[in-house]
């Protein structure tokens, strides 16, 4: 565990491409930080392989399914009084994955309406308050590309990399329009997930970005 000023109640989100390495940062961080890890469960997900063989099919009881587990996920870290690390945000799931398949017609405009107003009374809950800082993860499409193919779930190298260009390209345009809370950019070239030093150096910046302002009497 390493000593900082990022309070203990704090929550940190990660965001970014699918493989990019959220899941491998959130685990060390919280790890380093001796915060709980709050991660999203792929193995068990009753919709996710349905979802990639037919996104017209899947596409809106994937979401509904998505926020469901995630609202409860919000919940059970609201109860506990956070202290957490989160691998990606609930903004994703409708700013990019929601509206990519809208936009590709893969969700009829009712559906999409019914998802966003769901998301929308959700988010105005308790359970939802702004993280303190979000980590976004980035870096060439081609090394994100290598990793999706190394973790090697088939679903996700089966599918066309049309897809996973589309979904990096809308990536790169919800970051640069993304207000909510701080963010934080990483690429994913300048730091090694497993080595001590780098998890250090990134405890180091969101501290920065977290400081209260000192107020001079
Ligand atoms: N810093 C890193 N250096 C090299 N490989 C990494 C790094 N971080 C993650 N990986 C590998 O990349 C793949 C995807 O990482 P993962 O954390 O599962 O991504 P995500 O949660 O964003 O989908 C995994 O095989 C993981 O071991
Ligand atoms: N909201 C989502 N819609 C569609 N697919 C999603 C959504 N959230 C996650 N996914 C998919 C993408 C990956 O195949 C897995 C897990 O994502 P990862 O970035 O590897 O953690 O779920």
């Amino acid at each position: 565990m390493i000593e900082t000023t990022i309070k203990n109640n704090a929550l940190i989100t990660l965001a970014g491409t699918v493989g990019v390495g959220k899941s491998t940062l959130t685990r060390n961080l919280a790890n380093a930080l001796d915060f709980k890890a709050s991660f999203e469960k792929v193995d068990g997900n009753p919709y996710l392989e349905d979802y990639y063989a037919n996104f017209k099919k899947w596409s809106f009881h994937l979401q509904i399914y998505f926020l469901a587990e995630r609202f409860k996920q919000q919940k059970a870290m609201f109860e506990s009084g956070y202290g957490y690390v989160q691998d990606r945000s609930i903004y994703e799931d409708v700013g990019i994955f929601a509206k990519l398949q809208y936009d590709q017609g893969n969700m009829s405009d009712r559906d999409f309406e019914t998802y966003s107003s769901l998301f929308e009374a959700m988010t105005l809950s308790p359970y939802f308050p702004k993280p303190d800082v979000l980590i976004y993860l980035d870096g060439s499409l081609e090394k994100i590309l290598e990793r999706v193919h190394r973790r090697g779930r088939k679903m996700e190298t089966d599918t066309p990399v049309k897809f996973w260009e589309d979904l990096y390209e809308r990536y790169q345009n919800w970051i640069n329009e993304f207000t909510i809370c701080p963010i934080l950019r990483l690429d994913i070239e300048t730091y090694d997930s497993h080595d001590p030093e780098s998890i250090a150096d990134i405890i180091k910046k969101i501290e920065h970005m977290t400081a209260k302002e000192v107020v001079l009497k």
